[in-house]
């Protein structure tokens, strides 16, 4: 655990860059190689804020030689993982496998998972306990769509879709989970809910696992944001007090851009 320089830090920070389908394992190595060597010429400490990529797949082998050879504190992780073990699943990737490819992260029930392939409550609870079996730490996505927001239902529906993906954890997983907020209609729209919308519902997460396992758990488990995140905005969304990390789409495609998130601290006001 970090405190930063104002004191408000009391969980590392988390800036994850999810690069979606994008990025063959040419492409990637390059963007990786950027955006470690813009890091190293800014004196990133990785202490103040922990850096993670989440590559295609095909990717993850070129990752694992570019970070294990150049000695890279730039952690990494998969953008989707199998409920099952190994057997006949056509298409699919084993925890297993992620874990032997020294990923350190695996996103669970991305938004684009839940409504391009229609992944249940109940597979993406199995898929969080099948990270855990494999030593890879799940980064739980939940949020709402337009219409619930709308509504005015999305605390309730976020919390529930929260609920169901923690159900049958030990409160040690819980406390090691990433619980990623993304509202879904801020994703790629340009929209970005406002750092209050991020602190609201990052409150109402970290009050439901105080509920649902205990206080203990509540303080540990990072919560991040994601929805059109830029460098401009990065700082006021992690001044929140709830908010312990980014989870960055588009932005992450660009290695200057996706730095000065990283870097968000130097933007942040302090007392
Ligand atoms: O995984 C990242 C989120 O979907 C946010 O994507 P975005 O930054 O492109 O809006």
């Amino acid at each position: 655990m970090t405190t930063s320089a104002n004191g408000k830090f009391v969980r590392k920070p988390f800036i994850a860059g999810n690069w979606k389908m994008n990025m063959d394992h040419v492409q990637g190595i390059t963007l990786l190689q950027k955006l470690a060597w813009t890091l190293s010429d800014a004196k990133h400490d990785y202490n103040r804020a922990e850096v993670a990529v989440f590559p295609p797949f095909t990717d993850l082998r070129g990752v694992q030689t570019l970070v294990q050879g150049d000695d890279l504190e730039v952690v990494y992780g998969g953008q989707d993982l199998s409920q099952f073990d190994s057997g006949a699943y056509t298409g699919d990737i084993s925890g297993q496998f992620l874990s032997k490819l020294g990923c350190a992260y695996v996103l669970v029930g991305h938004s684009e998972r839940r409504t391009i392939h229609n992944e249940s409550d109940e597979v993406l609870n199995a898929k969080v306990k099948a990270a855990f079996r494999h030593g890879v730490t799940p980064v739980l996505c939940v949020g709402e769509g337009l219409e619930v927001r709308q509504a005015g239902t999305h605390v309730e529906y976020t919390l529930a879709q929260l609920r169901a993906g923690v159900e049958g954890l030990t409160a040690e997983q819980a406390a090691d989970l990433v619980v990623a907020y993304e509202p879904v209609w801020a994703i790629g729209t340009g929209e970005v809910a406002g750092p209050e919308d991020a602190q609201e519902m990052c409150a109402a997460i970290r009050a439901e696992l105080a509920e649902f396992f205990d206080e203990t758990v509540a303080e540990k488990t990072r919560l991040l944001y994601g929805g059109s995140v830029k460098a401009n905005n990065a700082a006021a969304i992690m001044a929140e007090k709830d908010v312990d990390g980014l989870l960055v789409g588009g932005a992450s495609l660009d290695p200057a851009e996706f730095a000065n998130i990283v870097r968000f601290e130097s933007h942040l006001v302090t007392d």
